[in-house]
């Protein structure tokens, strides 16, 4: 089931504080959504308002391209999981997969056996065979998680809204999770929109990620595309960290205010004037002498190592920057006689150029 959003508003109530600002966003058939953004850019609220739970001052949102103006619309459609979504303690896991479809309308509501069929569909399909009888609080947060992502899938929805789902678990059992949750969209043909503050898990998991700031989206891009591209200097920072070059573009040529940092063609289009350059520490390059006479003025100092790369700081005149290398790079020592930035992304007035 396809979603789109339509310049949708909502104040703060009693305020004209803006907490979506004229957001538009279109999620495809069997798209994979990751929302990101700092705490407080409107990711819930946008959630929410796709969820049909909190009214919009304007705009509207379509599914399978009709518009949808109350939560009956949306009923039996749409599957929620939010961030602390508790169990009915005094239910058995089996009560709670069924929840949904015991309060239907007497017309509506399948038969006990239909149901408990589909409580036991449930279970297998989450892994959770055998545990029906057991009640929430005899279960591991993974399997209370997996017990209330089987609750909102048991009405069968096309659309699956997840709020920070595994906020509260270990980042061994998040990882492991996240894995199966991608596996279990792709195999029922869900659209899925994730809130999540884990950048790392939204690269991961999501064919799309929307990044949002100040009730405003900012990006909307592939992984990929956001990596290589990104629109503006707070995404750039927000998806990973990164290192700031002022300078200036001179005849085509990026220079750096940075000495000892080598200056590089900038692509057509950038025209000269001040520019920040950003890239991530494991795309810089160390430079080294070209022959007898240069002198090493670059020493790198290890820190560590973490996911294939040895961390490094590195002391660039009056500051310490990040520096990363493959592990498998073969010195640990670095040293050399100048930085090479050249594939950083270019900005201007906080904007991508180039
Ligand atoms: N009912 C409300 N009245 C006034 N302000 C609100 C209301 N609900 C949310 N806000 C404000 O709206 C902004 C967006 O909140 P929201 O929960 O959508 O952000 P978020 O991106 O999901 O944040 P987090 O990552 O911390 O969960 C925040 O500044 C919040 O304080």
């Amino acid at each position: 089931m396809s979603i789109e959003v339509c310049n949708l508003v909502r104040l703060a109530p009693g305020t004209q504080q803006r907490l979506l600002d004229d957001v538009s966003l279109k999620v495809p058939d069997g798209a994979f959504v990751a929302l990101v953004g700092p705490s407080g850019a409107g990711k819930t609220t946008l959630l929410r308002a796709i969820a049909g739970l909190d009214g919009c001052n304007s705009g509207s949102v379509l599914l399978d391209d009709r518009p949808m103006t109350s939560v009956k619309d949306r009923a039996g459609r749409m599957g929620f999981v939010f961030q602390n979504y508790a169990l009915f303690p005094h239910m058995t896991v089996a009560r709670n997969i069924a929840f949904g479809l015991d309060v239907l309308p007497r017309g509506e509501r399948p038969a006990r056996s239909a149901i408990a069929k589909r409580v036991e569909e449930l279970l297998e399909l989450m892994q959770l065979q055998g545990m029906g009888g057991k009640h929430p609080a005899k279960l591991s947060g993974g399997q209370r998680q997996r017990v209330a992502l089987a609750r909102a899938l048991a009405t069968g929805p096309r659309v699956l809204l997840l709020d920070e789902p595994f906020g509260a678990l270990d980042p061994i059992v998040r990882r492991s999770i996240r894995t199966w949750l991608r596996e279990l969209h792709d195999t029922l043909g869900l659209t899925t929109i994730l809130v999540t503050h884990d950048q790392e898990e939204a690269l991961e998991i999501a064919d799309r990620i929307v990044v949002m700031q100040s009730g405003r989206i900012m990006q909307d891009a592939s992984p990929q595309d956001l990596d290589e591209q990104p629109a503006t200097e707070f995404v750039m920072e927000f998806l990973g960290e990164a290192v700031s070059f002022s300078g200036e573009v001179r005849h085509g040529r990026m220079i750096a205010d940075d000495a000892l940092v080598l200056p590089f063609a900038v692509p057509e289009g950038v025209t000269d004037g001040p520019i920040t350059a950003m890239i991530r520490p494991y795309e810089m390059t160390i430079k080294k002498p070209g022959s007898a006479q240069d002198v090493l003025s670059l020493y790198a100092a290890p820190r560590g190592t973490r996911n294939g790369y040895r961390h490094y700081t590195l002391q660039l005149g009056e500051r310490i920057i990040p520096f990363y290398r493959p592990v498998e790079a073969a010195d640990a020592q670095v040293q050399g006689v100048a930085l090479d930035i050249s594939r950083a992304r270019l900005f201007r007035q906080g904007l991508l150029c180039g």
